[in-house]
């Protein structure tokens, strides 16, 4: 049989309702519909072709960005695009590009913490791409901790400017995506200054190249920080160093939303928390987790088609050998993989929905869920990417020596997606944050605040610190209470562990600093327990379409066995179950893969292949 006679064979064979698990996907009939018509418009378009892409110079990379990012405007235009297709078509040309900058931090930053005046300023001029900002926050000598940052912008109430200054080498501004070559302004963070005292960072906007013929203007020293990791990939952006010598800007070019300046010099802060010039990484942190599903599924679905294909050993009588996908070994580490992008992808629809719940809650000026949306969107980035991170990569030793070819799509895929792990706060750092949040939810325990939302489980801590997990045998891992309540308990064992062991030093930052990785892997358990509880949501709604909830709920039980065999050491360790109720999830796991295996060969296999047009992957 040819490669393809084995996927139409694997195709034939699915017995769920296709077209519906693609609207499960997709999240509504019309998102699918969206993304199928946009997917289409950029498989046929010639300039958005990216099979070339490893073997261009970086020069030639850049140009043929431009090139498309051009183009991708002019068809933005010229078919009306709504923002949604416009998003869509930047997600199926699929190459990093300044825009996403300017679209994506330097728009929303003015939207989030300019006022009335200023958005009205400056929006309709970066809508039209008059103007192309970028979000320079990074420096040199600071990234992770941002209130170390060293630009200044200092207050002249003479001539009523600030002027920006780099101070140091360590000052410079260094990482800035679109900032290299492109972009005409920056919104830069630093401190701001008034009258010789330091108000901390905030943000400003600076034009640092002409409009007429893109020369930096005075006092901008900027350029391209050069070659990153992998060919292609993440080359096709400027990411760039910018450097001010007393630069002079307008008063009412720093961003006045959250605190202001007055004509006279006069620091005002706002009845708004302080953290809200951290409001555009809280977006960018929730748009990452949606597309961490995205870049997951790309890579299953190249794993699980060549897998398909691909004969090793087993040939009896001169028969077919055995196709890779039916060894146990392959689907224990491919299935898990793919109920993750599942899992990942309902999360992401949660986040966003979450996300606009503060946001409408920010206008009304109730701040009270921007703690949980702050720990939320850290946690989850962290833990979708660097899952995603490790995955494409486990999928790449899933196609043996043929993943090692660019052709195979894969090694693009991790170069351009490893960032991922770094950018927008790197995940350790982001894990500490949510660590801080538990801390704080479990020293408020006793204190008579209820927990709600993400951590209401912690107001049953009572309960989840002695339950006993009930299970007998391996079936009773079906359950989703049983699961849901082992990572409950699992995920406040570990937090007040944590806090307990806190107390046993005198000053509380130095125990943090102690104890920070036992309050990372207490993140990680916390935010697992969000996954698996939003899967757990999402197979509660009504779902049509024959056999379409069935292979959700078994991706929902490999995804959350197979959490619970790899962090066995945690949820025996802290008591929630014991090694033997930890063997019989392992045993309901194989059950599982062998079940799915035995009553349809090819169902999860389908819903990985029905993917592949969506998500154009480059595959065998
Ligand atoms: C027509 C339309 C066309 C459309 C075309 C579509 C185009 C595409 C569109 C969209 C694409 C979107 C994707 C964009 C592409 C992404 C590319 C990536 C590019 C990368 C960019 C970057 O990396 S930007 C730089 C990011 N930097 C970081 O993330 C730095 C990380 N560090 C920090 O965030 C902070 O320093 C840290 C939180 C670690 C510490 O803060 P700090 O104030 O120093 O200290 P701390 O004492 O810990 O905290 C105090 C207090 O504040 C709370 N808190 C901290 N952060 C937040 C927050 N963000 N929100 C709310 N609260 C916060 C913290 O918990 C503490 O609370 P308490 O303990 O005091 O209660
Ligand atoms: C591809 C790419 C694109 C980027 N685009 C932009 C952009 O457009 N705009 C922008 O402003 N920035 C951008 N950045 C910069 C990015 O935001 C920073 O690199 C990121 O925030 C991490 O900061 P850092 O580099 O200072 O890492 P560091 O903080 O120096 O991290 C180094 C190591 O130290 C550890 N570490 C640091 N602090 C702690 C701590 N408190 N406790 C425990 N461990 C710690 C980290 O876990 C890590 O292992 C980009 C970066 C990349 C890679």
């Amino acid at each position: 049989m040819e490669a393809l006679d084995y996927h139409a064979e694997e195709r034939r064979k699915a017995e769920f309702d296709v077209e519906e698990m693609k609207i499960v996907w997709a999240g509504s009939r019309q998102a699918y519909e969206i993304s199928d018509r946009v997917a289409r418009l950029v498989a046929s378009d010639p300039v958005f072709r990216k099979d070339n892409r490893t073997m261009l110079s970086r020069k030639d990379l850049f140009k043929d960005t431009l090139r498309k990012a051009a183009h991708a405007w002019k068809r933005i235009i010229e078919l009306r695009l709504s923002e949604e297709e416009a998003s869509k078509l930047r997600f199926f040309v699929d190459q990093p590009v300044f825009t996403d900058l300017h679209w994506g931090m330097f728009i929303p930053a003015i939207k989030g913490q300019g006022n009335e005046e200023q958005q009205q300023k400056w929006l309709p001029m970066a809508y039209k791409m008059q103007i192309i900002g970028c979000y320079a926050q990074t420096e040199l000598g600071h990234g992770s901790n941002v209130q170390g940052l060293e630009t200044t912008a200092t207050f002249d109430p003479e001539t009523d400017e600030f002027v920006i200054h780099s101070p140091t080498l360590t000052s410079s501004k260094w990482w800035p995506g679109g900032l290299g070559k492109v972009s005409t302004h920056a919104l830069i963070y630093a401190r701001l200054i008034t009258d010789g005292q330091d108000h901390g960072v905030h943000g400003f906007i600076v034009q640092l190249r002409s409009l007429d013929d893109h020369l930096p203007l005075p006092g901008i020293t900027v350029g391209d920080i050069g070659m990153k990791f992998g060919s292609g990939a993440y080359n096709s952006m400027d990411n760039g160093v910018l450097r001010f010598d007393h630069v002079r800007i307008l008063r009412d070019q720093m961003l006045m939303g959250v605190s202001q300046v007055t004509r006279e010099g006069k620091f005002m802060q706002s009845d708004v928390p302080r953290q809200l010039v951290y409001g555009t990484m809280v977006y960018v942190r929730q748009k990452i987790v949606a597309d961490a599903s995205c870049a997951l599924s790309r890579a299953v679905c190249i794993a699980t088609r060549y897998s398909v294909v691909r004969r090793q050993f087993g040939s009896h009588n001169g028969g077919p050998e055995t196709q890779v996908i039916d060894y146990k070994t392959q689907q224990s580490r491919l299935f898990p993989l793919l109920a993750s992008a599942y899992a990942f992808r309902f999360v992401g629809e949660w986040l966003k929905w979450l996300y606009t719940d503060v946001t409408q809650r920010l206008q009304a000026s109730d701040f009270s869920t921007l703690p949980e949306v702050h720990a939320c969107t850290a946690g989850l980035k962290s833990v979708t990417t660097s899952a995603t991170a490790d995955a494409i990569e486990e999928c790449r030793k899933l196609c043996g020596g043929h993943g090692y070819l660019s052709s195979s799509g894969l090694p693009e895929l991790f170069a351009v997606y490893v960032p991922a792990c770094t950018y927008e706060g790197d995940n350790v750092v982001l894990l500490l944050q949510v660590a801080r949040f538990l801390m704080k939810t479990v020293s408020q325990l006793g204190s008579g605040k209820k927990p709600v939302g993400t951590i209401a489980y912690m107001g049953r801590s009572e309960h989840l610190l002695q339950c006993r997990c009930e299970v007998e045998r391996a079936e009773d891992w079906l359950k989703p209470n049983v699961i849901l309540e082992a990572f409950e308990a699992r995920a406040a064992r570990m937090s007040v562990t944590c806090a307990k062991n806190l107390n046993n030093f005198a000053n509380q930052e130095e125990g943090f600093a102690q104890l920070a990785t036992d309050l990372a892997e207490a993140a990680v358990a916390h935010v697992q327990l969000i996954i698996v509880s939003k899967f757990i949501e999402k197979l509660q709604q009504d779902i049509p379409g024959k056999g379409v909830k069935r292979q959700l709920e078994i991706l929902f039980n490999v995804y959350a066995l197979s959490l619970l065999h790899k962090h066995l050491g945690d949820f025996v360790a802290s008591g929630c179950i014991t090694p033997k109720q930890g063997a019989l999830a392992n045993e309901q796991l194989r059950l599982l893969y062998s079940q799915v295996h035995f009553d349809n060969p090819s169902l999860l296999l389908y819903m990985v292949l029905l993917l592949e047009r969506l998500l154009q992957s480059t595959s065998f």
